[in-house]
């Protein structure tokens, strides 16, 4: 509980900006720690016990809590304009429902809108987000169109805007999606920009057949969206993405990896070397794809989105394994969330229905109840896969993802004995559905800081509208070029028995 500030005379009271956060255990990616921390201007200043503090610093008491990095989510959609509809989470109610579930940097994805250039999408986004955003935020860019002028934005982003990753549609085509010869293309450009490839793996040309012949059988349901692209239309692209990447030598950030097949592709490629890193979502880790069969067409409408959820129900705990033994690397939420009204575009026609889910509150409680709750990670882990992965990744690290003097005081007081239920009726999200609904989970944030401001204090919210800033993400993060570094220089074929070695300790540690 927080010791009540005792009266300080005038000139020894600071402002609000000195905090210490008492008697936790600091949980990093390496390790977890007794510490008492420190904050100070938004920066962490000092770790250890009976640390010498100035009067007037607030002091919280984090007994039997952990203290963690904030969580950083790496894909966001906040008021996203797609298929017919706007995603309802707005850069403000979703960021303050980031911070409600103990993340407190969010990295969103500016989406160009039919004829717009790659520069005035973003220009918008950040016009739209700077003023709204309760916690600091970075952006992708998709490129959704190949064109003369697209390597000269993409260098004009990288150079300029602090942009240091781009994300290539594999799907949805006709409107998303680029082929083989503009992937080859895309990739080249991020390796000569030093920055990272993200893609969104599907064959949109299976999928686009097979959505025709569903609509023609008479398939309109929810059900067809899955039925429309099975997990190896996923796992194909994914294969497809790695050796594309791996063939121009360029890091790749392979998103929402749905499935088994999907994973195994993924950790299959980084087993033989292949410079790629996956992230899974909350949704794909807290429930399943059976959900299209359920009667109520809202509730199966409301899980509808791309790749879909698996029908295989050992799907999310295959997922959470993967990422325990590091075939996965990162979660994300993927948040893009639509209203009852605006799913209901697709009433007749599965393959109009928005697709999107929520996820941006629940991403860490989700990954703590199906992961550490169950046995299954450890809190490092946990920190690894909510936070400091994405910082190392998208070049954040260590400003971001670790609780280190000198690293902004993004921090989360976690207490993890704590339950709560998940419902649309008491989430901070503007969406009138969660996918999560009724799901009870260990692991709640107790405290949440932001550049050293309480802002979620004692599990009450005071999000403050516009303090998050701009977070520039530098081109060359030395945790993923270091690494293609590394790849260059081994001769072709030699990892291949590294890489089957690897793999058979990956699937013995599996098993285990
Ligand atoms: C359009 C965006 C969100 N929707 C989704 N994942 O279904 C994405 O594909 O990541
Ligand atoms: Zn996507
Ligand atoms: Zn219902
Ligand atoms: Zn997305």
């Amino acid at each position: 509980m927080t010791t009540p500030v005792k009266k300080v005379p005038i000139h020894l009271q600071s402002s609000q900006n000195r905090l210490l956060i008492k008697n936790g255990k600091v949980v990093n990616e390496d390790g977890i720690f007794d510490a008492d921390v420190f904050v100070e201007d938004g920066v962490i200043k000092e770790l250890g016990r009976n640390l010498i503090i100035p009067g007037g610093t607030r002091t919280i008491d984090a007994r039997g809590r952990y203290i963690m990095p904030g969580g950083i989510d790496p894909h966001t959609h906040f008021e996203l304009q797609m298929m017919g509809a706007r995603s309802v989470d707005d850069f403000y109610q979703g960021t303050k429902a980031a911070l409600a579930g103990g993340t407190t940097s969010v990295i969103d994805f500016v989406i160009p809108q039919q004829d717009e250039g790659l520069l005035e999408a973003y220009e918008r986004y950040r016009m739209t987000a700077d003023e709204k955003v309760c916690c600091d935020y970075a952006l992708h860019v998709a490129v959704t169109k190949w064109d003369a002028k697209t390597r000269e934005e993409m260098a004009t982003l990288v150079q300029e805007h602090g942009v240091n990753s781009f994300k290539f549609f594999m799907a949805y085509r006709d409107v998303f999606m680029l082929r083989d010869p503009e992937l080859i293309e895309a990739f080249k450009v991020c390796k000569s920009l030093g920055a990272v490839a993200m893609v969104h793996a599907e064959n949109g040309d299976i999928i686009y057949e097979n959505t025709k012949k569903l609509l023609a059988a008479g398939v309109t349901g929810p059900e067809g969206h899955e039925m429309s692209r099975p997990e190896e239309v996923e796992a194909e692209a994914v294969n497809r993405a790695c050796i594309i990447a791996n063939q121009v030598s360029c890091p790749l950030y392979v998103v929402h990896v749905m499935s088994r097949s999907a994973a195994d592709a993924l950790s299959d490629a980084r087993a033989r070397g292949v410079c790629v890193w996956g992230e899974t979502l909350a949704a794909a880790l807290g429930t399943d794809g059976t959900t299209y069969q359920h009667k109520c067409w809202r509730h199966a409408a409301g899980h509808v989105l791309s790749p879909p959820l698996r029908p295989d129900p050992d799907t999310p705990e295959a997922l959470m394994k993967k990422l325990v033994v590091d075939g996965l690397q990162v979660t994300g939420s993927d948040n893009c969330t639509f209203n009852a009204d605006q799913k209901a575009l697709g009433k007749d026609d599965f393959s109009k229905i928005p697709n999107g889910v929520n996820g941006v509150e629940d991403r860490m409680s989700v990954v703590w109840e199906k992961g550490v709750h169950a046995g299954l990670m450890d809190p490092s882990r946990f920190v690894a896969v909510t936070s400091t992965n994405a910082a190392r990744i998208f070049n954040l690290y260590p400003r971001k993802g670790v609780v280190a003097v000198g690293s902004d005081a993004d921090i989360v007081v976690w207490d993890p004995s704590r339950k709560r239920i998940i419902s649309a009726e008491t989430h901070h999200q503007a969406v009138d559905f969660n996918i999560f609904e009724g799901m009870e989970v260990h692991g709640v944030a107790e405290y949440v800081i932001v550049g050293g401001r309480v802002c979620v204090d004692e599990c009450q919210i005071k999000a403050v509208h516009g303090f998050g800033k701009y977070l520039e993400t530098l081109p060359y993060p030395a945790y993923v070029y270091d690494a293609v570094e590394e790849h260059e220089k081994q001769p072709r074929g030699v990892a291949r028995s590294e890489a089957d070695a690897k793999r058979q300790h990956e699937e013995d540690l599996a098993l285990t």
